[in-house]
């Protein structure tokens, strides 16, 4: 537990985590020593030895205040420690987290990493603050009660001996049965933070199929299960504390039994068996609450393995220098391989785009279009091959420089919670006003600002729920333009947008080709025929067709089938197989 905190918390926190433990062990120890005096005091006062009682008494002092001044550092040490510890793993996750490839951030890996920095922040703090010195003193005081009273009757000793390792096995298996219970109500409970996510984030999608009695299976199913699991959970805990609880009980019965064997026997005097068991029960005590706080500590350290298992995540590599960009604006594919797991999604895929051109992505849904684009950004690393970025490979490229070539209008556009000039000056911080108003005339924002009743200063709400679909791609779009990058990755909306929306995507499009090398997942046949380049990928993960749209259409392939039945159809989608 010590080593994974001080792994979670960075070497630099080794010293205060090591002087708290010291201090904890000091306190453990000394507080077995004190309640020892016990037996030398009570055997003067017996013995009538009134000036050795009152040494014995003075000693006793000594080792209480020392006890108390060791309890006391080591809790200003502990809440030190604990401290750190919520500050440190914020940023320690934080930090770790920007160094992740874009596509590992997904519904479910946001869900738990928000639980680890709540949850389990705290869970991790309190245990530093509240749980390891109950553990630490558990362990330290009675052990030092045992040297004690093998010093005062060996027999007696060895048979505390004897009883340690039975109450420290009870005592793990209680806390394993803790930490079991744990680990299935967290599992439960992660499963239906996602499903109220989703149930909240979905409602449209929910109502528009008739979802609106206010039940949702999945979300119903994983709040009952989480309820099982619970019940189960808390039933393995309490098992495990009855047992250790039983072990205890029983030792300390067998110890009184023996205790009370000797002094009948005439091999141990009555005093010292009274002084002896008052020793033994100040042993058993502290024993025993160690299971139930180790139990609570294990569920911490639950926390701290999740913890680990993010920073153990392997960032992208970044090389240290930004990379020499030889052709800026241009973009090559040499035989890439890629899959998100074992099955291939691009297999052996080679294209080159020159800067400044437009290339159009068709292909059947899956086929790998949108896998491309976020190659490019590099949301993931591929498995073989070279995707190149102005003339460089990515991976030679800084993230910073990287993504100052790029700009994306994805279809899920992204809205802060601010206004709408702030929400375009995400594209470029130091925009001058006439810059924002020109990306702004280009992409059709300027005619939302006309309508909105504060203007520029509107709020767009979480996500920009304020706007519309076509609305927020509009913003996007002019943060793309205002971002002025030489490469845009652009997700042409699949909904229908109105007439007017799209009459203003596409003018922003075609002013984007002017400036900046455009990947277009294409939806609408006007952009697809103004494209310099088409290709047409295929569902077996290669490049099916390439060309421009008359060359295709006279190659008389997949293309063109699919040209044919847009004219038949009016709306268009290639098949996935010939
Ligand atoms: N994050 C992911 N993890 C695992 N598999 C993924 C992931 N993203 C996509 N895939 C899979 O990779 C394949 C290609 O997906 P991709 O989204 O690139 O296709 P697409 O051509 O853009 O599809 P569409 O036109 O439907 O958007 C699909 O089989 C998809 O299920």
């Amino acid at each position: 537990m010590i080593r994974d905190l001080i792994r979670i918390l960075g070497p630099q926190h080794r010293g205060p985590v090591r002087a708290f433990l010291f201090w904890a062990i000091a306190y453990g120890v000394l507080q077995g020593i004190a309640v020892s005096f016990l037996v030398p005091v009570t055997r003067a006062l017996f013995e009538g030895d009134y000036p050795s009682a009152l040494r014995w008494l003075a000693a006793m002092a000594v080792a209480a205040l020392a006890c108390s001044t060791a309890h006391y550092v080591q809790a200003m040490k502990g809440f030190g420690v604990a401290l750190t510890a919520l500050r440190t793993m914020h940023l320690r996750i934080g930090d770790h987290l920007v160094t992740l490839p874009l596509g590992w951030f997904g519904p479910e890996t946001v869900a738990s990493t928000s639980q680890m920095a709540s949850k389990g922040t705290l869970s991790v703090g309190g245990a530093a603050a509240h749980l390891l010195t109950p553990v630490i003193t558990g362990i330290a005081s009675p052990a030092t009660i045992v040297v004690a009273v093998l010093f005062f009757d060996w027999r007696l000793g060895i048979a505390l001996l004897l009883a340690v390792p039975v109450i420290a096995a009870t005592s793990r298996f209680a806390a394993v049965m803790i930490s079991k219970g744990d680990d299935l109500a967290h599992e439960a409970a992660l499963v239906a933070t996602n499903r109220v996510l989703e149930y909240a984030r979905y409602q449209p999608v929910l109502r528009a199929f008739g979802r609106t009695s206010g039940t949702y299976t999945p979300l119903d199913d994983a709040i009952e299960n989480q309820q099982i699991v619970g019940r189960k959970g808390m039933a393995y805990s309490v098992f495990g504390m009855v047992v250790s609880g039983l072990a205890i009980q029983l030792c300390f019965s067998v110890l009184i039994s023996l205790g009370a064997y000797l002094a009948v026997g005439g091999n141990l005097d009555a005093v010292t068996l009274i002084a002896l068991l008052g020793l033994i029960a100040r042993f058993v005590q502290p024993i025993s609450e160690v299971g139930e706080f180790a139990g609570a500590l294990r569920m911490a350290r639950n926390e701290i393995r999740r913890m680990s298992a993010v920073l153990d995540l392997a960032p992208l590599p970044d090389p240290e220098e930004p990379a020499d960009l030889l052709e800026p604006g241009r973009i090559e594919f040499e035989d890439v391989h890629f899959g998100y797991t074992d099955a291939l999604v691009l297999d052996g895929v080679s294209f080159d785009v020159p800067a400044r051109s437009m290339t159009a992505l068709v292909g059947p849904s899956g086929s790998g279009k949108t896998t491309v684009t976020r190659l490019i950004a590099r949301f993931w690393d591929i498995g073989s091959g070279s995707v190149k970025v102005g003339g460089t490979d990515v991976r030679e490229h800084t993230t910073e420089q990287l993504m100052d070539q790029i700009a994306m209008v994805f279809q899920d556009v992204y809205l802060f919670d601010d206004t709408l000039r702030a929400n375009i000056l995400v594209g470029r911080e130091d925009a001058s006003d006439r810059h924002l108003a020109e990306a702004s005339r280009l992409a059709g924002v300027d005619e939302i600002v006309a309508r909105l009743p504060a203007g520029w200063d509107t709020r767009v709400g979480e996500g920009g729920t304020a706007l519309s679909g076509g609305e927020r791609q509009r913003i996007s779009i002019a943060r793309a333009l205002i971002k002025g990058s030489p490469i845009v990755l652009l997700d042409e909306a699949t909904a229908a947008l109105d007439p007017e929306n799209e009459q203003f995507v596409q003018q922003s499009i075609g002013h984007l080709a002017q400036t900046s090398t455009v990947i277009v997942i294409a939806h609408k046949l006007s952009t697809v025929t103004a494209a310099d380049q088409i290709l047409v990928l295929g569902s077996d993960g290669t490049i099916a067709e390439r060309g421009t749209h008359d060359s295709l259409l006279e190659q008389g392939g997949r293309y063109r089938d699919f040209w044919n039945s847009r004219k038949n159809a009016g709306g268009w989608k290639l098949v996935g197989n010939r």
